[in-house]
């Protein structure tokens, strides 16, 4: 996480920000609500008038976008509608229904009436000058709306990196291509350019090399300008597992090979002029997804100054024995447990397997010390789409 730095921050506008993050502090620049304002559709009086009074003269009315006005008379009230500024001298507004108006004059029913019923006093949301809004929010589709009221038309929002994928292999092709027996399609470049894109983030290039060392290196030299580089695949003990090697020789300074969870253990990270992160992953797709979510979304949050994910804890519906001396990470989907929300299993065959996985809503972790997890165990939950 020491490699975790902004991409930069640049000004866009509010109507293209969905989904960014915001690189600044947003203050209220007014009170919120801006005035008194009617959460009702009724009348507006004196609270202090409704224990006297029986009949109410009507002396106005207001409706929304209508200039405040003041009632200045003891026993009256002006007709208001909902999101109109409330007169003032009023602190009650009474619903339309629980009136009755006749020949100018309005009676209440008698109920236990309570000031400032129905009124959102101003300021009462925020006060002017408050902060409203953290640096490093997401902006979704409340704090748009935020945005939009408090009139920012643009906002500063850290800049996207730019990313690319290098999938490595003899036998990788792309998925246009057709296949003969012995050959498999790029799977791995879709895999992890959607997990990008859950940060609105586009892959600048993807490329397609084999196992021969000089291809890995021109592709690698030909993406020197990337804040993150992905590579796929020879990062084991094969005899064409060049990738780490072949990193080295372009400059990239290793921060780790090899981490200590299954699947996922051969992962290579490494660093070149303190400007491209690189991260090399292991080819089988199911360790490419546990890569992502358990190291490189991590690093990506911490760039936009955003903490981890969240994790749940949920209780198992089997039993898990364990098949390493690593912390596991295995692919569940929720159901019910009993009456509560529970983590089935999903079986299957290992890091190599594809079909499996799809069907499930995220992975949960088997720690490292524990031999066994029983049925009904709460374990960590770390859904496919974060929180
Ligand atoms: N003697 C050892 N062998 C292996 C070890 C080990 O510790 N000792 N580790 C195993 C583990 S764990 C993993 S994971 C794999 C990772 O190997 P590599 O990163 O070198 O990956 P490859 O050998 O190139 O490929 C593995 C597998 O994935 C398929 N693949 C590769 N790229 C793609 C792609 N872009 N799209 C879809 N599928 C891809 C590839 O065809 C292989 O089937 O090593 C174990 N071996
Ligand atoms: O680490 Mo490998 O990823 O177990 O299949």
């Amino acid at each position: 996480m020491k490699q975790a730095r902004p991409f930069g921050v640049e000004t866009i506008l509010l109507s293209e920000s969905y989904d960014r993050i915001l690189a600044e502090d947003i203050y209220a620049d007014r009170d919120y609500p801006p005035f008194n304002r009617s959460a009702m559709d009724g009348y507006a009086l004196r609270f202090k008038d409704i224990e006297k009074n029986k009949e109410f003269r009507l002396v106005g009315e207001m409706l929304a976008g209508g200039l405040i006005k003041s009632l200045k008379e003891v026993g009256s009230c002006i007709k208001i509608m909902t999101g109109a500024p409330v007169p003032e001298g009023a602190d009650l507004v009474i619903r339309v229904e629980d009136s009755e108006l006749k020949d100018g004059m309005v009676k209440f029913k008698s109920l236990p009436y309570r000031i400032w019923q129905n009124i959102a006093i101003k300021g009462e949301d925020a006060k002017s000058g408050e902060m409203v809004l953290h640096q490093s929010t997401i902006i979704n589709a409340s704090t748009s709306g935020l945005l939009a009221s408090l009139g920012r038309n643009n906002v500063r929002v850290y800049s996207l990196p730019k990313v690319s994928i290098i999938s490595t292999g003899n036998e990788i092709k792309a998925v246009e291509d057709s296949v003969l027996p012995h050959q498999i399609r790029d799977s791995n470049s879709y895999t992890i350019a959607s997990f990008f894109q859950h940060y609105n983030i586009d892959i600048a290039s993807r490329k397609l090399v084999s196992d021969r060392r000089e291809e890995i290196k021109s592709a690698i030299e030909s993406l020197k300008n990337m804040d993150i580089l992905i590579l796929s695949g020879g990062v084991s003990m094969g005899d064409a597992d060049f990738v780490p090697e072949v990193l080295t020789e372009c400059g990239v300074k290793a921060v780790f090979h090899k981490v200590q969870i299954k699947p996922g253990k051969p992962l290579w990270f490494g660093v070149r002029d303190n400007k491209t992160v690189v991260f090399a992953l292991p080819g089988n797709p199911v360790s490419c997804q546990v890569s992502f979510k358990v190291f490189i979304e991590p690093f990506l949050r911490a760039c936009f100054g955003l903490p981890p994910c969240q994790t749940i804890k949920l209780p198992l519906t089997s039993i898990r024995k364990k098949k390493s001396t690593f912390e596991e990470y295995f692919p569940c989907t929720l159901g019910l447990f009993g009456s509560q929300t529970g983590l089935h299993q999903i079986k299957n065959n290992g890091s190599g397997d594809f079909t499996s996985i799809t069907r499930s809503s995220g992975l949960a972790i088997h720690p490292a010390e524990v031999e066994e997890l029983k049925e009904g165990d709460f374990v960590e939950f770390i859904p496919w789409r974060g929180i």
